[in-house]
């Protein structure tokens, strides 16, 4: 419980109370009015230039001058009275007296008071004495025309695009480059628009570097109040970031107490939890009055919310945001994007929605709102949601996301394939530009990712495994799937797998890269490995990968082939799930050995010896390898100086690339 009696002598329970968001902000709101901070912060005028852009209209514009202001030609040619061409036919030709009749105007020259017609200077003939063609078209004595003008024609009446003391723009409306055209043509030299909120960003954490700085183990590269203050901008606020404060509680009240007293809002970086070091909530109600810590939402579900005291007096809200950067992010797009818009006096963001198919099964934490990030393509005439890694930490989850679809409270999960509404990140078009590879990810997918990109292509890639991949395949829930199943029957690669999986569906099998797969080794290679013959040596110790990934169904065909008895291998039953995971096993120590791709190796700066190829192939439905869609990807694989850019990768080999393997079923 918390009570200060400054500030409307109110007791409420806030610590780490998880409430609804809507009453959270609501809270938030409730407090500002009582304080004077629910509305536009201030007015001000500024010139009227390019920097006006994106600021928020504090007052409507109304037209002090039309446009044109006068009755403009709207045509380089001879202003005249219609009536004077009437009756004119290109046997009747009409002729008019330069001077009298006809004046010569450029486009946007006023017209004579007494004109209310122009005639194009390439719809008559100029004439000078005895009729003859003119030698100075602009400047000939007679003009001769063979067609009758209404009145009006080729003329900009004076008001056509703006009529003096007409609205040109509401209040509350960002300025974009157009407007700045009309409010100039209008008659005005400054716009006046709302002050843009001044928004301090404060990092906290011992073990925070800053941007540039080595990093050693336990070190993190201090980042939020980078995306913080870019988000501030970008929402029309001022960010002013301060430097990171480590995880002393009396550091952290001294620098919260000098961004309120010098900015309108304050963000408090990390420190929301309920950790040992988590001083961010006490901090607020040792400075002030705490409104919340803890909202029903995930990730961000730590979220503090209060008003600081401000030592010249008045009260300066501050957001405790979570410490985990997609809890960061989202904390932003929830909580400061409408503040802000409260107070730069517009709208919201009112993100574009669409309906999709969510393509898996998910649960949600049943009392909070989940915002999942997922991508979003159209396969067929699906539109399909793929969630995204749910991870707080995973910041890249944001930055492949598409969209996020929430998961309002009360619901604890959906199966796959049911209806859900995705807030858009993109637009619809690159929607349906996209192209949906799921199944096993390769890195050559990344350069396809990039190649396409120049091709109107977006390729939108999520890692379920070869297997995986088939499945969706067979749901209708992806335009390829990325594939490497030997068959250890036959040596032969994804064919016997997609007649099991895929028997009524037909598929074009297209081979895509070679990829070496081998032994990672410490650096020097000092147990001098060789080949799998050397796992069964005293003294080697191998990781494996779990049972069903590819490369320990390649591991189990080779050791058979080459009659090694798998529980003669120290180390076999030791399962990692990811070539990274294997290669971190290695250069830890706890491993000799493992088999993986050659960049694991080189990632984590161990020896590579390299044994076998593998053939990573596309599976892909027959319509789509067919479709326009995929078109440029058929170029792409034929193409040398992406097959180039893909060879340039350690561990690949791209001779058959494109070559189309099978079509089944056959
Ligand atoms: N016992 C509990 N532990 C946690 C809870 C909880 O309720 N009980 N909540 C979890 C949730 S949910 C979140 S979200 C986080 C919130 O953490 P904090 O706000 O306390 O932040 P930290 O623990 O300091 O940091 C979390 C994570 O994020 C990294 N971080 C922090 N600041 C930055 C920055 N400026 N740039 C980049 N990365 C940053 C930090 O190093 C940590 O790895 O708490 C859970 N725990
Ligand atoms: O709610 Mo935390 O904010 O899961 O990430």
């Amino acid at each position: 419980m918390c009570h200060n009696p400054e500030w409307g002598g109110k007791t409420m329970s806030v610590y780490l109370h998880d409430i609804p968001l809507p009453e959270a902000q609501q809270r938030l709101i409730q407090a500002l009015e009582e304080v004077g901070l629910e509305s536009v912060l201030g007015v001000e005028e500024i010139p009227l230039d390019e920097r006006a852009l994106g600021r928020v209209l504090a007052e409507p514009v109304w037209a002090r001058l039309s446009s044109p202001h006068y009755h403009a030609s709207a045509m380089d040619g001879f202003a005249l009275r219609a009536e004077a061409t009437a009756g004119a036919s290109p046997t009747r030709p009409v002729i008019l007296q330069v001077g009298e009749q006809a004046v010569y105007v450029d486009t946007g020259d006023p017209l004579p008071d007494w004109a209310n017609a122009v005639v194009p200077i390439e719809n008559v003939e100029a004439l000078d004495e005895q009729d003859i063609p003119a030698a100075d078209a602009r400047h000939p004595l007679k003009i001769r025309l063979r067609e009758a003008l209404p009145p009006w024609t080729h003329v900009r009446p004076m008001g056509e695009d703006i009529v003096a003391t007409e609205l040109v723009l509401p209040a509350g409306h960002t300025l974009r480059a157009v407007d700045l055209g009309a409010i100039a043509a209008s008659g005005h030299t400054h716009v006046r628009v709302s002050r843009p909120p001044r928004v301090a960003i404060l990092p906290t954490g011992t073990e925070l570097v800053p941007v540039g700085q080595p990093v050693k183990r336990g070190d993190i590269i201090e980042y939020n109040s980078l995306v913080l203050a870019a988000q501030v901008r970008s929402w029309g606020g001022e960010a002013v970031r301060f430097p990171i404060t480590p995880d002393d509680f009396e550091q952290i009240c001294q620098r919260v107490q000098q961004a309120a007293d010098m900015t309108d809002l304050v963000l408090l970086n990390a420190g929301s939890s309920a950790g040992s070091e988590d001083f961010s909530a006490r901090a607020v109600e040792r400075l002030g009055t705490l409104l919340v810590h803890g909202v029903a939402v995930r990730p961000g579900h730590p979220v503090i919310m209060g008003l600081i005291r401000r030592s010249q007096g008045g009260w300066t809200p501050i957001i405790g945001v979570p410490g985990y950067p997609v809890s960061a992010a989202l904390t932003g797009e929830i909580f400061v994007e409408p503040l802000l818009a409260r107070w730069l006096g517009r709208r919201p963001a009112e993100p574009l929605e669409i309906e999709a198919q969510i393509t898996r099964k998910v649960t949600s934490p049943a009392g909070d709102d989940d915002y999942m990030r997922v991508v979003v393509g159209k396969v067929g005439n699906r539109v399909l949601a793929a969630p995204l890694s749910r991870g707080a930490g995973v910041i890249t989850s944001l930055v492949r996301a598409d969209g996020i679809v929430i998961l309002p409270r009360g619901v604890q999960g959906l199966e796959a394939g049911a209806p859900v509404r995705v807030r858009l990140y993109r637009s619809p078009a690159e929607v349906e530009q996209t192209i949906f590879a799921i199944g096993s990810h390769d890195l050559t997918l990344d350069l396809l990712a990039q190649a396409l990109s120049a091709h109107q292509r977006r390729l939108v890639s999520a890692n379920v495994g070869s297997l995986g991949g088939l499945v969706a395949l067979r749901r209708g829930e992806a335009h390829l799937a990325g594939a490497h199943l030997l068959d250890p029957q036959t040596g032969e690669f994804n064919i016997p797998y997609i007649r099991q999986y895929l028997p009524d569906t037909p598929v074009t099998l297209v081979e895509w890269v070679g990829r070496i797969q081998g032994l990672l080794v410490c650096k020097g290679n000092p147990l001098n490995i060789r080949g799998l013959e050397d796992l069964v040596r005293a003294g080697v110790r191998f990781i494996n990968r779990q049972r069903g990934a590819g490369t320990r169904i390649l591991l189990d065909y080779h050791l058979e082939r080459l009659g090694i008895d798998p529980a003669k291998i120290q180390g076999y039953d030791q399962e990692e799930y990811t070539h990274l995971a294997v290669a971190a096993a290695v250069a830890s120590g706890r491993a000799d050995c493992g088999l993986g791709v050659m960049a694991a190796a080189q990632a984590l700066d161990l020896d590579f010896i390299p044994l076998f190829t593998e053939r990573y192939q596309l599976v892909i439905p027959t319509v789509y390898y067919e479709s326009d869609l995929l078109a440029p990807l058929r170029v792409l694989m034929q193409d040398e100086n992406f097959r180039r850019s893909v060879q340039g990768l350690p561990g690949y080999t791209v001779e058959n690339m494109g070559q189309v393997v099978a079509q089944l079923p056959q």
